[in-house]
């Protein structure tokens, strides 16, 4: 038989006292990388802390707190601290009411301007049919990787190349319905009479949570649709130099007929009116400028409207 360890009260007190503290530190380990990924709110966990001392984030300390608030380094630390006057190794759950207040208040505020900072991120990019959507989103995907582009979900089949879940999600008619009924899109849209296309909502919310930047490339019906949902949304509209420019590269993609050519023009004039909802205007002269130019606004914000050409 092995041999087993007989332990005494007092040792059994101090195992299970040790294996508590390495528990509660994991603990509040686990609730810093959530603060800092952004999975919870900094001002929840104050809540949390003032509502119960003791428990989990009570025991936090007020510097391994803030280190945890994304873009608070050390060096912002001190002076944060100095600022709110709490001392590096207070416990969260031991501050004072004053101090409670001010950290408080400091958290809410930070948090309220990047909502603020964050709702802006997302950008929608529209435009005709044929004027360069999709080249320029590539370009943005492959040259500019710290602008996410929201892979959509479509009933139409892969064309040569596309790989699921790079180009799209493709799927059938039932699971679009599925989607649609669990409120999985943040919008969707029959386009050009032919397919159904929809924005995946998952993705978007938790890239904006993180605070990056989502590009969504998507057609004038998809795009009206995210202003109503999501007012803060930037909206692009992408022209051609000039409608001959849009006729030929139509022609010279060489994916419709001329059948359905005609159609998506027809459509493609409608879509040229609309125009004037959207935020921003950018010419597709060549793409590499194109996509700098979306990019900037990303950045930015702060460009004028352009008007069309
Ligand atoms: N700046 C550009 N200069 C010249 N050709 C371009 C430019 N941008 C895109 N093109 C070409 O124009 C054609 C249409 O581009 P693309 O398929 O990206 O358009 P789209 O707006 O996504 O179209 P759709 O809405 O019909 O899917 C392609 O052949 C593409 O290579
Ligand atoms: N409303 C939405 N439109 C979308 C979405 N994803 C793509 N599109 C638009 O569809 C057409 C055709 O695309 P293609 O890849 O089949 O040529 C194009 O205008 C896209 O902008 C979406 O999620 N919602």
């Amino acid at each position: 038989m092995p041999e087993q360890t007989v332990r005494t009260p007092p040792e059994v007190d101090r195992v299970a006292a040790s294996r508590a503290a390495v528990e509660a530190r994991r603990a509040r380990a686990e609730l810093k990388n959530r603060v800092s990924s952004g999975a919870i709110s900094a001002l929840t966990v104050l809540d949390d802390a003032f509502a119960d001392p003791d428990g989990v984030a009570g025991r936090m300390r007020a510097t391994d707190f803030l280190l945890s608030v994304p873009a608070i380094g050390r060096t912002k630390l001190t002076r944060i601290l100095e600022d709110l006057k709490i001392s590096p190794a207070k416990r969260l759950g031991g501050l004072g009411p004053n101090q409670r207040t001010r950290l408080h208040d400091f958290i809410a505020d930070r948090e309220s301007k990047n909502r603020q900072h964050k709702r802006s991120r997302l950008i929608v990019l529209a435009g005709p049919t044929a004027v360069g959507k999709g080249t320029v989103a590539s370009y943005i995907r492959e040259n500019y990787p710290d602008v996410l582009l929201s892979v959509s979900a479509t009933t139409r089949k892969p064309r040569p190349g596309e790989v699921e879940g790079v180009n799209y999600f493709f799927v059938d008619d039932a699971e679009f319905d599925r989607l649609i009924e669990n409120n999985e899109l943040l919008e969707h849209a029959t386009v050009h009479n032919a397919s159904r296309y929809g924005t995946p909502r998952g993705p978007i919310d938790e890239a904006l949570a993180r605070g990056d930047s989502v590009l969504l490339e998507i057609d004038i019906q998809g795009a009206r649709q995210v202003r109503a949902a999501m007012p803060e949304a930037t909206l692009v509209f992408l022209l051609p130099p000039s409608w001959d420019e849009l006729v030929r590269r139509l022609v010279g993609r060489g994916t419709e007929d001329a059948e359905e050519r005609e159609r998506r023009l027809e459509t493609a004039r409608h879509e040229l009116a609309a125009q004037d909802e959207f935020d921003y205007r950018v010419v597709n002269g060549t793409v590499a400028d194109a996509a700098q130019e979306v990019v900037d606004l990303i950045k930015t914000r702060g460009a004028r409207p352009r008007r069309a050409v």
